[in-house]
């Protein structure tokens, strides 16, 4: 078990009161007496303590090689710690970037330990009991949050405050934690592992928006080493974007994404100009199923390991279809 930090570690830390990141893995532990159930040799690692919007490539890289060594030392499973704002796309670092079967749990809370019925305790038990089923091998990296288990390659933090924030808008959780125990609805089709580069990347992402002249967009574009392009709908930009983009997409990957959450970039659908047609006959690269957020995490990996241009759109080929048998 590594902790990261995040509202499941947090107690009150300010002179107003606000919670910060503080607790260690021994504390989230002490409040869960009914671990003493579970059937489980567990050893602890306080790997940072940070709020998750503080987490970077370079943390997730090091988590990444620590927890690679722990399955190489014996582990059977991983359970992560960490705040619940970024575990949408930590979590698929892992799942894209750590090969093997071993199951990798990530957990979080939504309400901070010393609030009236916090969900840190019993989240953090379902994520040892998954870590430790042997039918939650070979599932890659899942999120569980509420009795759910969410695939990492589909798991979206939904609601800002809820305890039920977390979805699978485009496929469903693919199991369940009922009576204390693990119940697998349906097994994501495993992705073989991508390298981790070390190259240092800057990715930006780019939300279409009503009326938007893109003015800014070339400055904010000379600092990046790819985009994501969060369209509208099925993949679409104003069309006086698409000289811009026709020229970014010539001198850097550009993904092509949809904003709205859910359901895939189109590909033969719309012929205007700044259509997903358009954008994809200029070189925009099509994200599939993937979210702006999952596409950016996708692009960052390739771009730190060098991939080029070709492998960059195999890749998100591979990676944007619906993938659960
Ligand atoms: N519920 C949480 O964990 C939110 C917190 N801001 C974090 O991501 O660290």
């Amino acid at each position: 078990m590594l902790t990261l930090g995040g509202t499941i570690a947090m107690t009150p830390g300010t002179e107003s009161g606000a919670v910060v990141p503080k607790l260690a893995a021994a504390d989230l532990l002490r409040a869960i007496p009914e671990l003493a159930e579970v059937n489980v040799d567990l050893t602890t690692h306080d790997f940072r303590r940070l709020p998750s919007p503080d987490i970077g490539f370079g943390v997730m890289a090091e988590l990444a090689t620590v927890i690679e060594r722990e399955i190489a030392a014996g582990a059977d499973g991983i359970v992560v710690t960490q705040g619940t704002d970024t575990i949408e796309e930590t979590s698929y670092f892992l799942d894209r970037t750590i090969g093997g079967d071993t199951p990798i749990v990530m957990t979080g809370a939504m309400r901070h330990p010393t609030q009236a019925s916090p969900d840190g305790p019993a989240n953090l038990l379902s994520a040892i009991r998954v870590a430790a089923d042997p039918n939650a091998r070979g599932l890659g990296c899942v999120v569980v949050m509420s009795d759910e288990i969410h695939a990492a390659r589909y798991v979206r933090k939904s609601h800002s405050t809820s305890t039920n924030a977390f979805t699978s808008p485009n496929a469903a959780p693919i199991g369940h934690i009922v009576e204390n125990e693990f119940v697998l609805l349906s097994r994501p089709r495993p992705c073989p592992p991508l390298p981790r580069g070390t190259r240092t990347t800057s990715i930006g992402m780019v939300h279409a928006a009503l009326g938007d002249d893109g003015s800014w967009l070339r400055p904010f574009a000379e600092h990046t080493d790819g985009l994501v392009i969060a369209g509208f709908g099925g993949g679409h930009v104003p069309s006086r974007l698409v000289p811009l983009l026709h020229e970014l997409a010539d001198a850097k990957p550009v993904v092509l994404a949809s904003r709205t959450g859910s359901g895939p970039v189109l590909r033969r659908t719309y012929g205007y100009p700044g259509s997903e047609q358009d954008l994809l006959s200029r070189g925009l690269i099509n994200a599939g199923f993937l979210d702006p957020f999952k596409a950016r995490v996708l692009l960052h990996v390739l771009v730190a390991a060098g991939a080029g241009r070709e492998e960059i759109t195999r890749a998100f080929q591979d990676s944007g279809e619906i993938q659960v048998s």
